[in-house]
């Protein structure tokens, strides 16, 4: 559901998520030029755009890999924070508040570690980073580490099999489980991470992103590699994730059949610019999205941009949709 019944699409009137005037700079290069969207509460929203154009960049900066040149990453928990909230944070330099129900964070103020444990945003990556040595199992355990580590109180606990450690554990043990059965890798629990095909690696790291229990879950490429069955379980997992788990999803993708089949909203990037915002049908239809990015014909590419006024270059975009 795109809209509420006031008509105001759900990441204006309900954003978990606002990037403002993001810029990141790698010396005279501009990756991300001046970049605002928004990603609505409990929706599916996709980032996407021709080879190059900044997506992954901005992933970076969200996830606190980089640390943008200028901007503001506004998450709230719970709710969206009032522009007077955000404005009196920004003020005081703080890089966030934690309140009942609801808190926020301005992600730009966070290493990449607080941004995963405390503001609860994970992510997967383009190229597959799992415990390859580890069984399948493990990689879900091992992403709990920081639960457990807060219920053993960082101290011996563990050892003397404490009430508090053993209760994490057996909820750390259920997840696992939960999330393997979702993914359908059960069979393969025992097995080294490694060994899995290639698609069921997609899965594995999703779900481990998942044993985090993140409210925001930032998927660079998910579909990237999968043969069409398996584009369709992806496609079946992230639906079922946005309904049953009220995550919030941001995902970059090539794959037009996954975008604009499970999108919410989806935002358009080309060297850095926003060139679109809106629907799945919206951005089909619009034409600079058309020259830009879905792939007119080279010589109708400099028609359409002179039509609507403005210059790509022309350049290929890399994409398969
Ligand atoms: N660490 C870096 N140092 C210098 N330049 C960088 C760095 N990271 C990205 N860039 C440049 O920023 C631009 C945007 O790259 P980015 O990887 O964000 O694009 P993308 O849209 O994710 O592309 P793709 O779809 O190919 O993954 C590119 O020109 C890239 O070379």
């Amino acid at each position: 559901m795109a809209t509420l019944d006031t008509g105001i699409p759900v990441w204006e009137a309900d954003p978990i998520l606002s990037v403002e005037h993001l810029f990141m700079r790698f010396g005279g290069l501009v990756a991300v030029n001046d970049l605002s969207f928004k990603v609505g509460r409990g929706q599916i929203t996709a980032l996407i755009g021709p080879n190059g154009a900044g997506k992954t960049t901005v992933f970076n900066c969200i996830t606190g890999f980089y640390k943008p040149s200028e901007g503001r990453l506004v998450l709230g928990h719970g709710r969206a924070p009032t522009p007077e909230e955000v404005a009196r944070l920004t003020l005081i330099g703080e890089r966030g508040m934690v309140g009942k129900g609801s808190s926020v964070y301005l992600l730009e103020r966070l290493p990449d570690y607080r941004v995963s444990g405390e503001a609860k945003v994970a992510r997967t990556f383009q190229n597959i980073r799992l415990f390859t040595g580890m069984t399948v199992l493990e990689n879900l355990m091992v992403a709990q580490h920081n639960a457990l580590m807060l219920a053993s109180g960082f101290s011996l606990k563990g050892l003397f099999g404490l009430p508090g450690w053993n209760a994490a554990q057996r909820a750390a043990t259920e997840k696992a489980k939960y999330w393997l059965d979702k993914v359908d890798l059960t069979e393969r629990a025992d097995d080294p991470a490694g060994d899995l095909p290639y698609g069921a690696q997609r899965r594995l790291e999703i779900a481990r992103a998942m044993c985090s229990e993140p409210i925001l879950l930032c998927l660079d490429e998910p579909a990237a590699g999968l043969n069409p069955r398996e584009s369709l379980e992806l496609n079946n997992l992230l639906r079922s994730i946005r309904a049953e788990h009220g995550t919030s999803i941001l995902l970059i993708e090539h794959d037009m059949s996954v975008v604009m089949e499970i999108s919410d909203h989806v935002v358009v990037l080309d060297y850095g610019t926003k060139i679109s915002d809106g629907t799945p049908d919206y951005v089909k239809n619009d034409p600079r999205v058309i020259a830009a990015y879905l792939g007119v014909d080279e010589d109708a590419v400099e028609e359409v941009e002179a039509e609507i006024g403005i210059d790509t270059g022309g350049h290929s975009t890399g994409a398969n949709p």
